[in-house]
């Protein structure tokens, strides 16, 4: 069974994200109607060897002439050097305006792949078939697309959503265990958001999807997809309430950088996660938020494996921290703008935040 979500908004042509199990068997006739010859599905080494000959077959008995293109896996990939080496590849398979850009594979594919086709020809159109559970749940939904730079996260990119989304669980079995924790941050950031009794499931029985429960897995998707896509179709371009899309981004993205975007030391979904309790810490500091919804939400993201503390991750300067927030997409005039919370569900966009404060709050929870 499949169940299809639909994204729709004024600036946008709606599409559906498909969530269910085994779709990659009909990956061909759900995509045909969209493309006319060529399709060209990006992809990872990791990705391409374990789902690439599927991915194909399925295309190619559709009548599709598809081809692999591959980046290196991990964040590095989100480069100037791969978004050329894609672009080069598209243009050397004869892609034309007709034809498809197909990303397989989790969060980085799928944004560089999207940036990819938003480029090219001055964009053609995409598919995300998204591989990780942190792409299913968060980064194949809504059309952000990007690469870094060493001056930051996604700091060069454009809104270009895909025309089809297809979340198969059943992909997510291959995935590693961090990676499946990585991205159950991004599912726990949607119930702090706005819907409670999504977090009292996911902090309670649905626990189970951290550790790769498929059922579990499978309600997590669908109730993150359906609370994103809500969002995007009331404000595609971040103009105001999808800025709480990024509820622990601040934190969570300069502690990245300040990592050198380093995965290995920390994922995008433990930045996440411990930004999500950064900031649900400063809420109770600042008197915004109870404290006992800070310490569930501490308890939440301990229980799936995921930092909850800087001294979990490395050692930090606040000084750094701060000038990296500064630098943040919502940051206006240098001031900071955070998302910030009145309780679990509750969140809410704080802009003009004072940088003291927050350097102080750094420094007390262990940042020099
Ligand atoms: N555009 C958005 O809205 C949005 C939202 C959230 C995150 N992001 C971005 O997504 C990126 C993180 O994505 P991610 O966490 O998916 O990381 P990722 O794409 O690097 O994938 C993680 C690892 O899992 C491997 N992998 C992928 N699918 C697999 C599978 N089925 N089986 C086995 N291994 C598999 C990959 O090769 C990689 O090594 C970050 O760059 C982040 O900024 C974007
Ligand atoms: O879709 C959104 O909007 C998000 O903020 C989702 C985030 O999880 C994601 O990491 C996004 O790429 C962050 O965007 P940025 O604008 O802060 O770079
Ligand atoms: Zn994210």
């Amino acid at each position: 069974m499949s169940i299809p979500i639909p994204v729709s908004g004024a600036g946008f042509q709606p599409y559906e994200v498909i969530v269910g199990r085994g779709l990659l068997a009909s990956l061909g006739s759900r995509i045909a109607p969209l493309a006319r010859g060529r399709a060209a599905v990006v992809t990872d080494e990791t990705v391409a060897a374990l789902h690439g000959p599927s991915a194909l077959s399925a295309l190619e008995a559709a009548g599709l002439r598809a081809r692999l293109l591959t980046v290196p896996p991990g964040e590095g990939s989100k480069s100037f050097a791969e978004l050329e080496r894609v672009l080069d590849r598209l243009a050397a398979f004869g892609l034309d305006r007709t034809d498809l850009v197909i990303a397989l594979g989790g969060g980085v594919v799928g944004d560089l792949a999207g940036l990819a086709a938003a480029l090219y020809m001055r964009g053609i159109d995409f598919v995300q078939v998204p591989t990780t559970l942190l792409a299913q749940v968060d980064s194949s939904v809504g059309g952000k697309t990007a690469i870094d730079t060493p001056r930051g996260k996604n700091l060069v990119g454009a809104f270009h959503q895909p025309r089809l989304v297809v979340a198969d669980i059943d992909l997510l079995s291959t995935l590693p265990e961090r990676q499946v924790r990585s991205g159950w941050a991004e599912v726990l950031k949607h119930g702090l958001i706005c819907d409670a009794a999504f977090f009292d499931w996911l902090a309670g029985e649905g626990a189970a999807g951290a550790s790769g429960d498929p059922a579990a897995l499978e309600r997590a998707v669908v109730r993150s997809v359906q609370i994103k896509s809500a969002i995007v179709g009331e404000d595609e371009k971040e103009a105001g309430r999808r800025a709480l899309l990024n509820l622990g981004h601040t934190f969570g993205h300069a502690l990245e950088a300040e990592l050198d975007f380093d995965e290995t030391r920390l994922t995008h979904g433990e930045a996440v996660a411990l930004g999500c309790v950064l900031a649900f810490r400063y809420s109770a500091a600042e008197g915004f938020c109870p404290t006992g919804d800070a310490e569930r939400v501490v308890g939440a993201v301990a229980a799936a494996g995921l930092p909850t503390s800087l001294d979990q991750v490395g050692s930090f300067d606040a000084d750094a921290l701060l000038k990296r927030m500064a630098g943040d997409k919502k940051a206006e005039g240098g001031r900071l703008t955070l998302v910030l919370a009145r309780g679990i569900g509750e969140a809410f966009v704080q802009k003009g935040v004072d940088r003291k404060t927050v350097g102080g709050f750094l420094r007390a929870e262990g940042a020099a």
